[in-house]
């Protein structure tokens, strides 16, 4: 089946009232910008900005809310950057604040611990999303176990999901659905996939796991087609859909929320989300807490171009500074060498290689 089935009436072939009937919606939003956008924030949340954000996608309708440190439960720490205000405190702010949004928690195996998991869910946490490097979705089943038991919703994250063809995407979706994962996300932590690049791997997770369990997508901006590539998700059996409003993410930002909503509306997709409170939350609530605007310019269409992890945007930029080379050589190097979350170290190693030879050129 393509996953262009029914273009003429966009009917989705799946839809998150198959999971939930009495949601009635087509597609289950989470919005990242308190988990994803960290990393642009370079973790610098205060509780206010926090409170505010979620009272106001609260009250447009937005189901799901993440709030984490960019790098997940744990992330707070040298090599990642530390959190001005402790992740679990924002955890338990954003569920004291939420009316009918569920927060979700994002955690790293071997960032986070199990533990960490625990303090999320007492602060009032109720979906453990777990992320691994899309080939390595065997490090997260112990994660997964804990967290069905504690009764936790569940969701696995495969990241840099371009990186892998749909068969072996499929394989690793089997995995985290064999372990307890309730629902798999494609994950394009580059921006590097290309429409039926999203298509394709959508459509391979949805036919490995059936009705055992959802699919989801999670895109970002770094080519620009962060809403588009979701359009595309959705048409290939994604129901539940990941973004941030003002695109306040890594890299050029995650496919920015409050435009798929409107382009959902247009298209006859029921999200459950006010567009005209939704905007109004973009420009008056989430756009002050941003430190800047997230843009495509040089650095950020390099990842996409390039296929590199969106949160290596920051570090990228600090070894550039740091040792007087050019950024975007260090990202296309870095695309090079196929980094993979947890390499950050690497990038200091080859702004250390391009200043040499730049010393040697002069
Ligand atoms: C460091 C985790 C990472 O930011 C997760 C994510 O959002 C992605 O891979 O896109
Ligand atoms: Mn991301």
């Amino acid at each position: 089946m393509s996953f262009l089935t029914t273009p003429e009436t966009n009917t989705l072939s799946r839809t998150w009232a198959d999971v939930d009937p009495a949601s009635g919606l087509d597609l289950r939003l989470t919005d990242t910008c308190l988990r994803d956008g960290s990393h642009h924030k370079r973790h610098q949340f205060v509780p206010q900005e926090v409170r505010d954000i979620v009272a106001a996608l609260d009250g447009a309708g937005i189901p799901v809310i993440e709030v984490t440190h960019g790098d997940g439960l744990g992330g707070s720490s040298f090599n990642y950057g530390f959190s001005r205000t402790p992740e679990q405190e924002l955890i338990k702010l954003a569920a004291e604040t939420a009316k009918r949004a569920k927060i979700a928690f994002l955690m790293l195996p071997g960032v986070g611990t199990k533990d960490d998991i625990r303090a999320a869910q007492d602060n009032g946490g109720q979906i453990c999303r777990i992320a691994t490097h899309c080939t390595e979705a065997d490090t997260s089943q112990q994660h997964f176990s804990l967290a069905r038991e504690l009764g936790l919703e569940t969701v696995g994250f495969l990241m840099m999901s371009h990186t892998q063809p749909p068969e072996v995407l499929a394989r690793q979706a089997r995995i985290m659905v064999d372990a307890g994962c309730q629902c798999v996300y494609v994950v394009d932590s580059a921006g590097a996939l290309v429409l039926e690049g999203v298509g394709d791997r959508v459509s391979a997770v949805v036919n490995e796991i059936g009705s055992e369990a959802t699919v989801g997508f999670h895109g970002h901006e770094n080519l620009g087609l962060g809403v588009a590539n979701t359009v595309v998700a959705a048409r290939a059996g994604a129901t539940q859909i990941d973004g941030s409003v003002r695109r306040f993410g890594a890299g050029a930002g995650n496919t920015p929320l409050e435009a798929f909503i409107g382009v959902s509306d247009k298209l006859g997709w029921n999200t459950g989300v006010d567009f005209l409170q939704i905007v109004d939350a973009a420009e008056d609530v989430v756009r002050p807490a941003m430190p800047e605007e997230c843009t495509l310019n040089r650095m950020t269409l390099m990842m996409g171009y390039a296929g590199v992890y969106s949160s290596f945007l920051k570090h990228a930029g600090n070894a550039a500074e740091r040792y007087g080379v050019s950024g975007a050589q260090i990202l296309l190097e870095a695309g090079e060498r196929k980094l993979i979350g947890g390499q950050e170290d690497q990038l200091i190693d080859i702004a250390l290689q391009l200043k040499a030879k730049q010393d040697a050129n002069n």
